[in-house]
């Protein structure tokens, strides 16, 4: 039989030394689509299924340097950003991103966690509204990052709705507000809007805790799909089918949220 040549999926992500999300989910994930990843780590965070007790960050140069080796060398067919950090870090990923000519990007624009937690400086905010937002192919905000970038305060459908269509004029070719942290019904229903098409992505909620990943988990499912040639939205209908059915065998280890199920299948 002759080799497969894989497509190659780039992440630009933080470490979860937990292994629920960050790098460690976006590697499980490419492997679980048959897609080669590579990684361009920004952050080292010590942390577990309880929390994040510690962070440092990568150089900046650190960041560029791994893109262009990977890049120049094994190519790559989309990436996906998650975990960036800091300003510093944040220009550095557009400027790359720009300069390389990247294609099919994912932008995860991880700001806030779940429970609503501030998770970079507002500088950093700034920098990537301006300059990372533009370059995204989807962009993947949850309800309170959505919040930011819309100015809409989220609590229903029509809100996430009116969200998505305020974020697309800052220049992604398509928004996808997750709805993870919405309450009854709502928790687990995605919207979409890429200038045309407003579509509502649904699956059944999951009733778990054990979710820790999820985001990082989507995003870089559809750049997975991406690199394995699905339009966007396919890409992304895709994706949402993979992360519910990973989080319907979400792992119960650790004390606290476990990580979803990437390798369900495996699962007995
Ligand atoms: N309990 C659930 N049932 C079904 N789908 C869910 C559930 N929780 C999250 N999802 C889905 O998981 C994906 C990730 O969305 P979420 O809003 O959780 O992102 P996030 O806040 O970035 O993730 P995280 O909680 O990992 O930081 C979305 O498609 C969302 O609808
Ligand atoms: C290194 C790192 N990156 C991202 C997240 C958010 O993860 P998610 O939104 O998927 O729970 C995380 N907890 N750790």
């Amino acid at each position: 039989m002759p080799k497969q040549i894989p497509p190659v999926a780039l992440t630009i992500a933080g470490s979860d030394s937990g292994g629920g999300a960050g790098i460690q989910a976006d590697l499980k994930t490419f492997a679980f689509h048959r897609v080669h990843g590579t990684s361009a780590l920004t952050c080292v965070t010590a942390q577990n299924t309880q929390g994040v007790e510690r962070v440092d960050a990568l150089p900046a140069e650190a960041v560029r340097a791994q893109i262009e080796a990977v890049v120049k060398d094994l190519g790559e067919q989309a990436l996906k950003t998650g975990m960036l950090l800091n300003q510093a870090i944040i220009m550095t990923v557009a400027q790359t991103v720009t300069a390389l000519k990247l294609t099919n990007v994912v932008i995860d624009p991880v700001m806030v966690s779940r429970t609503g937690a501030q998770l970079i400086d507002d500088d950093a905010i700034a920098t990537l509204r301006q300059q990372l937002v533009p370059l995204a192919t989807v962009l993947t905000p949850n309800r309170y990052e959505a919040q930011i970038l819309s100015g809409v305060e989220i609590a229903s459908l029509a809100d996430m709705e009116q969200a998505a269509e305020k974020i697309y004029p800052l220049g992604p070719k398509a928004v996808l507000v997750k709805g993870g942290s919405m309450a009854g019904e709502l928790r687990g229903i995605d919207v979409w809007y890429d200038g045309r098409t407003l579509d509502v992505l649904r699956s059944e909620t999951v009733d778990t805790l054990d979710t820790h990943g999820t985001g990082c988990t989507l995003s870089a499912a559809i750049a997975a799909n991406l690199a394995l040639g699905y339009p966007p939205l396919a890409a992304t209908q895709r994706a949402k089918t993979y992360v519910t059915a990973a989080l319907h065998h979400a792992l119960r280890i650790g004390q606290g949220q476990g990580p979803v199920g990437h390798f369900y299948p495996l699962l007995s």
